[in-house]
């Protein structure tokens, strides 16, 4: 992205250039750019039983998620960008740079795993600080190094603290340190807020947001959780069996989902609005109550498993956000319906094959919806 800026100024730049000059110009600088960032087709096979075989690009500044059910192979595809499982096929590129051949530690490449895999033994700057030292930096280099790491993550206080110290949030940012420390060309990161409670995980994502905003390189993050991939990523990639099945911006593959499976996924609630502190004026609907404090042009989204129907207006309720809604669609899957409702705010919720009947849900039904603000999540368009 920070490419595409840089071009367009340089063509700028250029307006006077004769014309097939400017051209040639444009037309070398997009080369260049395209040598920028990651270039990859991942072929991996697990014995006879399966096999991946993904294509992903992505450019400088680019935060790529991958999203899929279990045993779709975003794990394998995360572990092949980083090594750890050969390919069989493909290739792999990084600014250019031929990687497939390249053994994981010699790859321009942080990872935050799952866990964290944080050494118990050191403190959180010996933490940070084995980063560079693997990449060939001296001691007090590293340690140099990892605290201003571990300043810039606002954790300098908990610079000698180990980890059994630290909250799960505080592990995560070190972890997240140690793999930035190497200044690397690709940040992986594998399920980056699994292991947080729900709480946390509002806080730790917001922040998570801000360091990938920041982060000048290609980020490729594997998670469950459609929420952390809309919110964190500015592509998705939902993989089925080993396959891409879609891919493109949050927003379109929310709209306009191909399979059942991403529908069930990223059917989130997501609308654009201004924001001025708590309240979101939605466009062109109602204002809406949320957790985060922002002003100016926002996204806000929340499943559908956080909406709350009712058939008469809740009284004594808390909740801010109550909109009169009428049922336009039922879709049944297993045990779960979702119900499509329009009114003063068009919406998708999801509950139970019981709530539903004890609601007496069916087309034309009127219906009262409530969503907590601590439910929902916005953030800058
Ligand atoms: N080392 C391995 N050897 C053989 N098969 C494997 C190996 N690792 C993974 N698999 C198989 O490859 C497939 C993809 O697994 P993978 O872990 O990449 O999926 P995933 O999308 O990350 O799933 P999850 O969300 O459950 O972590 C699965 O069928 C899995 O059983």
């Amino acid at each position: 992205m920070s490419d595409t800026t840089g071009n367009k100024h340089k063509a700028e730049e250029k307006a006077g250039a004769e014309p097939e000059a400017e051209v040639m110009a444009e037309a070398a600088a997009d080369a260049a750019a395209l040598d920028d960032g990651l270039d990859a087709r991942l072929v991996v096979e697990h014995g006879a039983s399966f096999r991946l075989d993904v294509t992903l690009t992505a450019r400088p500044g680019d935060v790529v998620a991958l999203l899929g059910p279990n045993g779709a192979g975003k794990t394998t595809a995360l572990r092949a960008l980083a090594g750890l499982v050969p390919l069989t096929a493909g290739h792999l590129r990084l600014d250019a740079v031929e990687l497939d051949r390249t053994p994981p530690e010699e790859r321009p490449i942080g990872v935050v795993f799952q866990d964290y895999l944080l050494f118990p033994h050191l403190s959180a700057l010996d933490n940070v600080a084995f980063g560079p030292r693997c990449h060939g930096a001296g001691k007090a280099a590293a340690r140099a190094e990892a605290a201003e790491w571990l300043a810039r993550m606002d954790l300098a206080a908990y610079a000698s603290a180990r980890p059994r110290r630290l909250s799960g949030g505080q592990a995560q940012r070190v972890a997240l340190a140690r793999a930035l420390a190497v200044r690397p060309r690709l940040l992986l990161l594998d399920e980056p807020l699994a292991a947080l409670d729900a709480r946390t995980r509002l806080d730790v994502r917001a922040r998570l947001r801000r360091h990938l905003a920041d982060f000048a390189a290609v980020a490729v993050l594997v998670t469950h959780d459609p929420l952390d991939a809309m919110v964190l990523a500015d592509h998705l990639v939902a993989i089925e069996d080993g396959r891409v099945v879609q891919q493109g911006a949050p927003t379109d593959v929310a709209r306009h989902p191909r399979t059942d499976y991403i529908a069930r996924l990223v059917g989130l609630n997501l609308y654009r609005g201004r924001a001025r502190g708590h309240t979101v004026d939605l466009d062109g609907g109602p204002a809406i109550t949320v957790a985060d404090d922002l002003a100016g042009p926002v996204c806000v989204a929340f499943p559908p498993s956080a909406v709350t129907l009712h058939r008469d207006r809740p009284t004594g309720s808390s909740a801010r956000n109550l909109w009169r809604c009428a049922v336009a669609g039922l879709e049944t899957h297993a045990d779960q319906v979702r119900a499509e409702l329009t009114g003063e705010l068009d919406l998708a919720a999801d509950l139970t094959t019981t709530a539903a009947a004890e609601l007496d849900l069916h087309p034309g039904a009127t219906v009262w919806a409530a969503v907590k603000a601590t439910q929902t999540h916005a953030y800058p368009a």
